[in-house]
């Protein structure tokens, strides 16, 4: 069977009653501008892309050519698209409100626009996340403070992965929805539809060079795993860490297993290394709509109330038998120590 476009698939959604032609038309102008970043990446090294920008973001952290390169895509895109309030991210130290009030909409809109920025130029897998949420009834320019609502709220949440091919991965918040970009043609088409991450797995992903950092039910959660067949989980567990979150968030989405930033000595005070509006909340929407789960270790993920714009967490999530097994070693150091 031809597989249908994203814009037959949103079209179906809305006269499904599950969307308005906002939220469509929103996504719309998102996937357009994850085309152009995706053309940009794919230029690398001949386009001039790579490399340093020279400049630094709110969290301190050195932005890459294609960082801010991304950022202004995606604003440029949203900037006049008709269906927003409001808009914010990673690269930016507060959100901006659409600037022309009488073409402002009722969606706020947040995304990292380019993840896994350490792996750009050395031409491993990248992506953008994004998270759309409802502007409060009422609110006509939007602060900050307006975007501080728990994930539950949102509307649709996606990723793309800008790989080997570029795909798209999207929740309305009635499943999970895989979409490959046909190049030649310039259309994402849906390869899969309703995915689902198995509930077990024998793969997990994290950063091992932070273990002696991480806290003891951490320690204690992966010194089990790496028992093997002859530890208490009984199985062998494969490890993979690409460093982009995207990249290791769709091979959870593709095949199962779990991801993990736990919190660690270096990250703590800032409760974390992901941040909860633009990497974690979306990513957990998308896999709890695909049967997965995502829990911050301690409380599911998209219960958390944020308390800042660039607020970060610790995260689990993927397979939600394996997450619960993630969780439960947290529990026990809770409540014994
Ligand atoms: O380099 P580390 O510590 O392994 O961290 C990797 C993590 O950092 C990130 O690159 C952070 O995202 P940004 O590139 O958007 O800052 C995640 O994609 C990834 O999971
Ligand atoms: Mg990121
Ligand atoms: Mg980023």
């Amino acid at each position: 069977m031809k597989p249908i476009s994203l814009t037959r698939y949103l079209i179906e959604e809305q006269h499904a009653g599950r969307i308005n032609a906002d939220l469509r038309l929103l996504i719309e102008v998102v996937a357009r501008a994850c085309k152009s970043i995706s053309i940009a990446i794919g230029k690398g090294a001949l386009g001039g892309v790579l490399g340093d920008a020279g400049t630094g973001n709110i969290q301190g952290e050195a932005q890459k050519k294609l960082d801010v390169l991304s950022n202004d895509i995606l604003l440029e895109a949203n900037a006049w698209g008709g269906h927003l309030a409001g808009l914010a991210s990673e690269e930016m130290d507060h959100s901006q409100p659409i600037p022309d009030a009488a073409r402002r909409g009722n969606y706020l809109l947040l995304f990292d626009p380019l993840d896994g920025s350490s792996n750009i130029d050395v031409n491993i897998s990248v992506g953008t996340i994004f998270s759309v949420l409802r502007c409060p009834d009422g609110v006509t320019t939007p602060g900050d403070e307006h975007f501080l609502q728990p994930g539950t709220t949102q509307v649709c949440a996606g990723y793309t992965t800008y790989g080997p091919s570029t795909m798209l991965v999207l929740t309305v918040g009635h499943g999970t929805h895989v979409f490959t970009l046909d190049r030649e043609v310039g259309t994402f088409m849906m390869t899969r539809r309703d995915v689902q991450v198995p509930a077990d797995t024998k793969e997990f992903a994290v950063n091992m060079s932070n273990q002696r950092f991480w806290e003891p039910p951490m320690q204690r959660y992966v010194a089990d795993l790496l028992k093997g067949k002859e530890g208490p989980r009984g199985k062998d567990f494969n490890m993979r860490w690409v460093a982009s979150m995207v990249a290791d968030v769709h091979r959870i989405i593709t095949r199962g297993g779990i991801f993990s930033y736990p919190l660690d000595e270096k990250c703590r005070e800032k409760g974390g290394k992901l941040r909860l509006m633009y990497e974690a909340n979306p990513m957990a929407f998308i896999i709890e709509q695909a049967g997965g789960a995502a829990s911050t270790g301690r409380q599911r993920m998209l219960e958390v109330q944020p308390t800042g714009l660039h607020q970060r967490v610790p995260v689990f999530l993927g397979s939600r038998n394996e997450v619960a097994e993630a969780v439960r070693y947290h529990e026990q150091f809770d409540r014994e120590g």
